[in-house]
């Protein structure tokens, strides 16, 4: 693992600015702890030798507020870049699996991770280990420099000694990576047992099992228990072994110097610079050791992050010809298709072959035999999925599928999810007005607050059916993807939802999977679609 890559800059271009000044700020901060022993040294011969205080004394107080003053501004950068790369980090991800088409999406539950801690293990890493990496970076080598001219022994010892610490760090490091890695298993481990445990607990219940699961779920926590612990262990006495090393290594300059002063070979104030020197070429690669442990997921998650958005798979697929990809056109309510085909990752026979559709403002119904490639239809005009052959044009497209997304939270939140969040109340209850849902959601405690549980829980399966369309009445999407958007309705609220689907086609292009006859009879276009091999 490296500790940076310059690849996190061209992927996330938020991290350029605050890492310039972190920068900037490591190496005024480096500047200002040389001036300081100078300062320091000043102080105390003055003191020594009696003679005026003034002088050094003010400039070590100036020193001081400007450190002060350069380590509040490295702190208050260091949180927000943090806080900024990790928030843009997570945003850019989403925002790049929602452009790439389905088929070449990550796995959700590793998406999961690395969208949720991934990107949140970042924050400590921008705000504390590059900070420490800048400083280790700048101040040894400044200290070095100085040291060399001031005292050239010295800064002998610091050169021959300093190499030790980036090495023992590093095969700590190397340790650590590996009871990290052991620490990571024994937690995919227990999360993965209780999770089954979990779902197979009424199963366990029923047949009187579930108790003996206690005993198993505590010996995989006490595996993790200790696996934690002895990644603990680890890190505190990898920080005990780089201070030990750091302050030997401190006290052979100071030995050396002191051993010369009290010889007369070396003056008071040359002994204190170099003395109060050493210390600040070492400390700043002690630090990065100790922020290594607390980083080290932010760096690996980073890593993946840049990986993601670099993923050249991804950028083949905007790459490929333009003949099978959407254009996105925002204005026109067109959607045309041609040669259209498509065969489903793995599968062996076609779905779809040789399709044509055009379909402009209107309501345009798809009907077929069940497993007929409907609802793939509708997906690939949505563009979550790429076509293995032909051309689709279509503006940016609101689906409603079989199963609607529906997040818990709010009535409001869902009927505005993809939309505009400030959308007034005005308007969502028009379009609940719409569906003949305002009555039932005005009946709620909460009205347009009321909370649903996972997947529309608290709603009836035609009320889900109804909100989504609701929430379809109120996109801004010109073209209209409705997969059985009445399949769950009573015959009432059916022909409701028909009304609400042939004035939507009134200004927008509908296109609508159904096998209800009375929408079919609503239509102004009818695709029937047959079997691949079976002629039209
Ligand atoms: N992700 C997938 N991977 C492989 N095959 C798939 C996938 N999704 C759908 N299929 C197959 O593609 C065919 C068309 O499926 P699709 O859901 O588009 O049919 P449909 O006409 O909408 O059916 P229904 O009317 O029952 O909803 C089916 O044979 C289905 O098994």
């Amino acid at each position: 693992m490296r500790p940076f890559d310059p690849q996190v800059l061209r992927a996330l271009p938020e991290a350029r600015r605050p890492l310039a000044v972190l920068a900037a700020v490591g190496v005024a901060q480096g500047v200002a702890t040389v001036a300081t022993a100078f300062a320091l040294s000043s102080v105390v011969v003055a003191v020594v030798r009696g003679t005026p205080l003034g002088e050094p004394a003010a400039y070590l107080v100036g020193l001081f507020v400007v450190r002060g003053v350069l380590a509040l501004t490295g702190e208050r950068v260091a949180a927000s870049a943090g806080a900024a790369v990790s928030a843009g980090a997570r945003t850019r991800l989403l925002r790049h699996w929602a452009e790439a088409p389905a088929g070449r999406r990550p796995d959700p539950a590793q998406a999961l991770v690395l969208a949720d801690q991934g990107a949140t293990s970042i924050e400590p890493y921008v705000a504390r280990f590059l900070p420490a990496l800048v400083s280790a970076a700048v101040v040894p080598g400044l200290a070095v420099v100085v040291l060399a001219f001031v005292d050239w022994p010295s800064a002998l010892v610091v050169v021959l000694t300093l190499p030790l610490l980036p090495l023992f760090a590093a095969l700590i490091g190397a340790t650590t990576r590996d009871a990290t890695q052991r620490r990571w298993q024994a937690l995919a481990g227990l999360s993965g047992h209780f999770l089954d445990v979990v779902r197979g607990l009424p199963t366990l219940a029923a047949y009187g099992r579930a108790e003996r699961q206690t005993a198993v779920i505590g010996e995989v926590s006490q595996r993790h228990r200790r696996a934690t612990m002895a990644t603990l262990r680890l890190a505190f006495l990898s920080s005990a072994a780089l201070e030990l090393l750091a302050t030997i290594c401190v006290a052979i300059v100071a030995v050396i110097v002191g051993l010369r002063l009290s010889h007369g070979g070396m003056e008071l104030g040359t002994a204190l610079v170099a003395i109060l020197l050493a210390p600040e070429a070492y400390w700043p690669v002690r630090r990065v050791g100790a922020e290594f442990h607390s980083a080290a997921d932010g760096a690996t998650a980073l890593l993946e992050v840049t990986r993601h958005l670099a993923d050249p798979d991804l950028a083949s697929a905007r790459a490929v010809p333009a003949s099978t990809l959407l254009e996105t056109v925002p204005t026109a309510a067109r959607v045309e298709v041609h040669g259209l085909g498509h065969t489903h990752p793995g599968a062996t026979h076609p779905v779809l072959h040789g399709l044509e559709l055009t379909a402009g403002v209107g309501l345009t119904v798809v009907t077929g035999p069940s497993g007929v490639g409907k609802s793939t239809l509708l997906a690939l005009v949505a563009g979550l999925r790429t076509p293995t052959h032909g051309t689709i044009t279509s503006p940016a497209a609101h689906l409603v599928t079989q199963r609607p997304f529906l997040t818990p939270d709010s009535i409001r939140t869902n009927l505005t999810l993809g939309g505009d969040p400030a959308t007034g109340n005005e308007a969502l209850w028009a379009a609940l007005r719409q569906v003949g849902l305002d009555g039932p959601v005005a009946a709620l405690p909460d009205g347009l607050d009321s909370p649903l549980g996972d997947d529309g829980r608290g709603l009836s399966a035609g009320q889900r059916a109804r909100l989504v369309l609701a929430r379809a009445t109120l996109s801004e999407a010109t073209v209209l993807l409705l997969d059985e958007p009445t399949a769950h309705l009573d015959p009432t609220s059916a022909a409701l939802a028909h009304e609400v689907i042939a004035a939507l086609a009134e200004r927008r292009c509908v296109i609508a999977v159904t096998h209800r006859p009375e929408l079919v009879a609503l239509a102004d276009r009818h695709v029937h679609l047959q079997p691949v091999g079976v002629p039209a």
